[in-house]
């Protein structure tokens, strides 16, 4: 049995999906059907159910891979995941959203199309890191990549694709999400700071991560990682970080 399969997938991602469709129902139960707190419910789940049609992928990512099944990942994942992450939903349930409906379309729009972009982000890497000797196409001709040399197991190599999103910033999909968090905040506006508690967070943990998946990647590859900063120079956002 997979112990992070078991606490990150299936205890605290689908404690996270149920605890919002919760946290709707008693919102709308003592206030009334309301559009802002749906859009708040519904970019959620679509950010969910895209996380388990990609869960495979999951499986490559520092949590799986670097890191144990210790007191961090579970206690983290049994948690932390079920009362931070569900935030936002639950701050709706005592203080109702007072943004307009044309504000929560708004926020909508942005919250699947920037779920999408991080999905494609994730994708790119999926598919160019499966097709045999990285030949695959990326927004329409043949990607491109520098062949990094395993410093840790001498003689072997891998492919770090520089075409796609993976050649405009080396963490796009951190910075998708972030857009795609604060897009289900966004009901909140108005209502303090409270409801983006989870946005703040995360914030700090993808910034930190960039930090911590990088001193991975360069004792890994060595100057082969310097090499692939300095075709992609941001980690972010292009010219700002
Ligand atoms: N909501 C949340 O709390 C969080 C959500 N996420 C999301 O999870 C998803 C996965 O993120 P994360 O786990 O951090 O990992 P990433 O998907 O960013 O993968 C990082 C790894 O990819 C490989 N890599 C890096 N650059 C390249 C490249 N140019 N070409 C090919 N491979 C490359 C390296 O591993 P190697 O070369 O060894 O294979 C690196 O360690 C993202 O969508 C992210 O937004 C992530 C963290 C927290
Ligand atoms: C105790 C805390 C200060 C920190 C706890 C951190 C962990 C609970 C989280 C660290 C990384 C998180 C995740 C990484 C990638 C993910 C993919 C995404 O699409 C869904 C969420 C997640 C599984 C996410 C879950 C929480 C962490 C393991």
């Amino acid at each position: 049995m997979d112990v992070k399969q078991l606490t990150n997938c299936r205890v605290g991602l689908m404690a996270w999906q149920l605890l919002i469709i919760a946290f709707y129902i008693a919102g709308v139960e003592r206030h009334g059907f309301n559009i802002a707190a749906l859009v708040n419910l519904l970019l959620q789940s679509m950010y969910l159910a895209k996380f388990f049609w990609w869960e495979y992928g999951y499986f490559n990512t520092l949590d799986i891979i670097l890191d144990r099944a210790g007191y961090y990942i579970c206690w983290g994942c049994l948690v932390w995941v079920p009362c931070l992450y569900t935030f936002s939903s639950y701050y709706l349930v005592a203080h109702p959203p007072q943004i307009s409906n044309l504000a929560a379309v708004g926020a909508a729009l942005l919250g699947v199309a920037t779920t999408l972009l991080n999905y494609r982000v994730d994708y790119e890497k999926q598919v160019f890191r499966s097709a045999p000797d990285g030949k695959c196409v990326l927004w329409g001709k043949p990607a491109r990549y520098i062949v990094a040399n395993l410093v840790t197991s001498p003689g072997k190599s891998r492919k770090l694709l520089v075409s796609g999103f993976w050649g405009v910033a080396r963490h796009l999909n951190y910075t998708f999400e972030l857009v795609a968090t604060l897009a289900w905040c966004l009901p909140g506006w108005g209502l303090g700071l409270w409801p983006f508690l989870y946005f703040y967070f995360l914030v700090a943990l993808l910034v930190h991560r960039t930090f911590r998946d990088e001193e991975k990647c360069s004792a890994q590859y060595g100057d082969s990682w310097e090499l692939y900063c300095k075709e992609v120079p941001y980690r972010l956002v292009p010219y700002v970080f």
